[in-house]
């Protein structure tokens, strides 16, 4: 690998990708580093017109770009936290976490009359979280599978295939569509995905020194890194990728980090959640707690259910 003062950063192409890409460019610019960014095409991103859970669940949108951080063209990847696979390569790591944005998910449209709770409505979404919430929490609305990028997704909107999208508002933020959300739904039911509105940072484990304290120093907020690492060991000891309608949220409450997590069902009917504190130094403990638990008191069951319904 180059020991140039160059950092590389391989993304999706997506206009949300690049913006994050520019984001991180710019944390590093004052550290005297350049940047690079190379944009590179993922299955997630060829294959629109079928649902992500029936691609086959892990690593849609990180697989090949990962294989250039294995093969060293790139340094660094930047990915949407909540798109990257709680198992990523051994010979990788995450070596930071931006502070996080607003967690919550959102509802847009350009009906700012929209009413979520009483309103008869089509709502686009492609997510299985999403969609099982939406069948529990507001059983009149119907959910509708709209793919593609956000803009994309308000084009069909537009269009008229659904009345309201129901998005991460951290992504709509960071695409200027601030204008069009009509609500912000609550994360103490509504329960974000593992990741939501941070951007994590993956590396070579053998990525020169320099370049990983240029990270550590000006990229990453500990804060947030210490909730996601809660979060992630939850993911993994799930063993969900991101097509399992799995959630959790991490916060720091004073001196310990609580986490809220668990498993809804596809139907919507069965919602198992699970919250515990713990230390600082015992946040893996924690998230892997939190998933034992939520197999234990229904979620193994789910999983299996889900697992023969894809
Ligand atoms: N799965 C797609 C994805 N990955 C990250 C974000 C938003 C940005 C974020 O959560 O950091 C989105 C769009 C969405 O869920 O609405």
């Amino acid at each position: 690998m180059p020991h140039s003062k160059l950092i590389r950063i391989g993304t999706r192409g997506s206009k949300l990708a690049l913006w994050q890409a520019e984001y991180i460019a710019s944390l590093i610019k004052p550290s005297g580093y350049s940047t690079e960014i190379i944009p590179i095409d993922t299955r997630g991103d060829k294959i629109l017109d079928v649902s992500i859970a029936k691609i086959g669940s892990k690593g849609v949108f990180t697989e090949e770009i990962e294989a250039k951080l294995l093969d060293g063209s790139i340094d660094i990847a930047v990915h949407s936290a909540k798109d990257l696979s709680s198992d990523i390569p051994d010979e990788l790591e995450i070596i930071a976490f931006t502070e996080r944005e607003l967690v919550n998910d959102v509802v847009v449209s350009t009906n700012k009359n929209i009413n979520i709770t009483a309103d008869t409505l089509k709502i686009g979404t492609s997510s299985t979280r999403r969609v099982a919430f939406l069948k529990h929490f507001y059983p009149n609305v119907e959910a509708v599978s709209i793919r593609g990028n956000l803009q994309t997704r308000i084009s069909k909107m537009q269009a008229g295939e659904c009345d309201a999208l129901l998005l991460a508002y951290a992504g709509v933020h960071r695409m200027g569509y601030d204008d069009m959300i009509v609500d912000k739904i609550a994360t103490s039911y509504f329960v974000p995905a593992v990741g939501q509105g941070t951007i994590a940072i993956e590396c070579h484990k053998k990525l020169p020194f320099d370049k990983k304290e240029i990270l550590s120093r000006w990229v990453n907020h500990p804060a947030t890194e210490v909730c996601l690492h809660a979060e992630r060991a939850f993911l993994k000891t799930l063993h969900g990728g991101c097509s399992i309608p799995s959630f959790g949220y991490a916060h720091i409450e004073g001196n310990s980090i609580s986490l809220k997590a668990g498993i809804i069902s596809l139907d919507g009917q069965r919602v198992i959640k699970v919250k515990r504190t713990s230390s600082f130094e015992e946040v893996k403990e924690l998230g892997e707690t939190v998933a034992n638990e939520v197999l234990n008191i229904g979620g193994e069951q789910i999983l299996k259910e889900i697992r023969q319904q894809l």
